[in-house]
């Protein structure tokens, strides 16, 4: 199932792909957290839902739980090959080093779009640093996503400011600041061209700090005039 990242794409982030049907209503993907859940491939192979799949496997590195070995990539390699599966999740460390870009290409041959992720759980650079870090990410994948860590409103504001640079040059991006600080970007940034959201169903189940809930997020968004 192709996913279409012109306009924004809210997806509801989650282990359990028992969730979909709940998230279909609100959301137009599901991220599927495979680093968190325990027997992935297997659920996927169940999948019979009616939303797209975004395939994330996050290594410790990066604020995930899968381990940092060939079986990681490989699971993602597999799940590019799943018919659901319309986007994969890669970190731009892992393709910089060259560890994941047999997944990228394997992805691209499958018709399967490449988010190319960097998170920053310590803070938020300088807008022209984020700035760059999307032009680097773009150049490896059909979305870059960039998450930082906000401790105020001027981080928030730096990262709309790179999100729109960057969105107005023509990537397509995705922005975020976690934490609660940066909580309102996660409702304006795709008015800035952020075009991904995460969100969980239920709010104990959030897969990153400052996260709404689906349904809130969906109706800021809506409400907004973002989507
Ligand atoms: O990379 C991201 C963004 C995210 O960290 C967030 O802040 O919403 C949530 C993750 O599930 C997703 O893979």
């Amino acid at each position: 199932m192709q996913i279409d990242f012109s306009s924004f794409v809210l997806a509801a982030a989650t282990a359990d792909l028992a969730d979909e049907p709940a998230a279909r209503d609100h959301a137009d993907a599901v991220e599927f957290r495979m680093d968190f859940a325990s027997d992935p491939l297997d659920a996927l192979a169940g999948y019979d839902g009616e939303s797209p799949l975004i395939a994330t496997n996050r290594p410790t590195w990066e604020g995930g739980e899968a381990p940092d070995d060939a079986a990681r990539l490989d699971a993602l390699e597999v799940a590019a090959e799943h018919d659901a599966v319309g986007a994969v999740d890669l970190e731009l460390a892992a393709l910089e080093s060259g560890d994941a870009a047999a997944v990228a290409e394997h992805a691209r041959d499958h018709g399967t779009a490449v988010v190319v992720s960097t998170h920053d759980f310590e803070g938020t650079p300088h807008r022209a640093a984020m700035r760059e870090t999307l032009a680097e990410a773009s150049r490896w994948g059909d979305v870059a996503k960039l998450a930082v860590t906000a401790e105020g409103s001027g981080d928030v504001l730096d990262l709309l400011g790179a999100t729109w640079d960057a969105a107005t040059a023509g990537e397509t991006v995705a922005t975020m600041a976690m934490g609660e600080a940066g909580r309102h970007s996660r409702a304006v940034a795709p008015l800035y061209g952020s075009r991904i959201g995460y969100a969980p169903v239920d709010p104990a189940d959030a897969t990153a700090p400052g996260q709404y809930d689906l349904a809130t997020l969906s109706g800021l968004v809506e409400r907004l005039g973002g989507e």
